[in-house]
């Protein structure tokens, strides 16, 4: 088990495990949901856009502490310093701190439910956090069987944006008439939310396998893996451009294509190190600022 002391490399240790960028995939679906119901109803809601927010982020705090939890059971992060369950040696204590965020996050969701006497924003969050149990709880440990990017774009996509977008409008008029802006903007969260996922297993290969995780880079191999991150990314941003040269989203949402250098970026180095664990690993924060940059300027331009 690992020692923690106050050195540091403790310090980085700490902080990779509490992972801070990452509670950037909680933001951006709400900001992005909600985006889509300012541009077609003209609302916004400031203490449901802020008690939503709260509540995602932790939820992804939940997520985050019971993967390294459920981890630990299947021996995966044996080799993981960074894990918050070999950090700390108590597995019982993570995994309280993992359900309290749970409880505080749906407390959240159940707030907005009782302010607008409606259940449909809680139960469309409670399918998320019921598929991410999936991804990695048992009896299902659906990630190890290669599924966890279906589930990632559903939940991180369609599910996210839905409950924010209805969190504002209480209403599904607005999307059924004009379905096209919030298909094409939840298909870009989506993939974009995946991408992080997928390119967070290029640099795990071998503890994946050792472990029988099937993750998609396991499955595919590392170049198959480069070749079809570039695919993803590519239709990602050739939907948007699309969408806006019909005219079913606004110009001004060209904006999300400042983050394309960022998405360059991550294409050729993944493309030049998907098979040096060591090169590669940091592809996953690349992803993160895709993700969030792309992200923010989509709700930008959506609005504007
Ligand atoms: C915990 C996740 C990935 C870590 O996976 P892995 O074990 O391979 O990595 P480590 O090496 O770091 O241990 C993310 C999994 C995401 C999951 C497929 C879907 C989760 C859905 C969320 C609950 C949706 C929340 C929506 C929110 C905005 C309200
Ligand atoms: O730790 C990770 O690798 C991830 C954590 C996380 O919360 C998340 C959420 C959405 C997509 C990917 C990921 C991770 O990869």
């Amino acid at each position: 088990m690992t020692t923690v002391s106050s050195s540091p490399t403790s310090f980085k240790l700490w902080l990779a495990a509490i992972k801070p960028p990452m509670y950037t995939v909680a933001i951006i679906p709400i900001w992005v949901g909600t985006a889509v119901a300012v541009a077609e109803q003209h609302l916004f809601n400031l203490r449901i856009f802020s008690t939503f927010l709260m509540a995602a982020i932790l939820i992804i705090a939940w997520l985050n502490l019971s993967n390294d939890v459920f981890d630990s059971e299947t021996g995966i992060d044996k080799n993981k310093a960074h894990s918050l369950v070999n950090l700390t040696g108590n597995k019982s204590l993570i995994f309280s701190l993992a359900n309290l965020c749970l409880i505080l996050g749906l407390a959240g969701i159940v707030a907005i439910a009782v302010w607008q006497q409606d259940v449909t924003v809680l139960t469309l969050i409670i399918g998320c956090c019921a598929l991410g149990y999936s991804y990695q709880g048992p009896p299902f440990r659906l990630g190890y069987r290669g599924l966890g990017e279906p589930i990632c774009f559903l939940t991180f996509g369609p599910m996210a944006l839905a409950a924010a977008y209805y969190s504002q409008t209480q209403s599904w008029q607005g999307l059924l008439h004009h379905p096209i802006p919030f298909l094409v903007a939840s298909s870009f969260i989506g993939i974009s939310t995946s991408i992080i996922l997928f390119c967070s297993h290029f640099h795990q290969v071998e503890d994946d396998q050792a472990a029988g995780k099937r993750s998609p880079i396991v499955r595919l191999g590392t170049q198959r893996g480069a070749t079809l991150l570039n695919y993803a990314t590519g239709l990602m941003f050739l939907a948007l451009a699309m969408a806006i040269s019909l005219g079913y989203l606004s110009p001004w949402v060209l904006l999300t294509f400042l983050s394309l250098p960022i998405a360059i970026q991550l294409c050729r180095h993944v493309q030049r190190h998907h098979n040096q664990p060591q090169q590669v690993s940091n592809c996953k924060f690349i992803a993160v600022n895709l993700h969030f940059l792309s992200g923010l300027l989509l709700g930008i331009g959506l609005t504007l």
